[in-house]
């Protein structure tokens, strides 16, 4: 790839990520929870292992709310008007989300509820 059209890439990335933050509110959410979590990770001293975790699930949570977003984009360009298919497609990409939003809150709760009770 041309180093060109390798640094547009990064530039229409920027462009979708700005997008969808302004567009979509459980992409703010994510963001914000995102935000606490790193705040709570140098607040608690979190080990390396900790911030692979933390890492790995906040990456993965905002990734696949973005290709929720594109799912659903799609499916609005291609079936505007009701149909069984799409509310199939709409809903399998919000749970596809919402799977891994509940693994990232496991990973969280494993991380900072012990850090948390030692603390009181
Ligand atoms: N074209 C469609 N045909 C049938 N069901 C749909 C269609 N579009 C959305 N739905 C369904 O209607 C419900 C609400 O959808 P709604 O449009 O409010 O949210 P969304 O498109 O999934 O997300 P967002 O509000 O972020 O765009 C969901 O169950 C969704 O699957």
């Amino acid at each position: 790839m041309k180093p060109k059209k390798f640094m547009l890439s990064f530039k229409f990335a920027g462009h979708g990520l700005k997008d969808v933050f302004k567009q979509e509110q459980n992409f703010r959410f994510h963001t914000v929870a995102a935000v606490l979590t790193i705040t709570a990770g140098f607040i608690f001293r979190i080990s390396s292992i900790e911030w692979l975790f933390i890492t790995l699930v906040i990456g993965n949570v905002m990734a696949l709310e973005l290709i929720n977003t594109a799912v659903e984009r799609t499916v609005d360009l291609i079936s505007p008007e009701d149909h069984p298919l799409a509310k199939k497609a709409k809903d399998a990409g919000a749970a596809s989300v919402l799977i891994f939003s509940v693994a990232a809150a496991v990973v969280g709760a494993i991380i900072f509820i012990p850090k948390m009770i030692s603390m009181m």
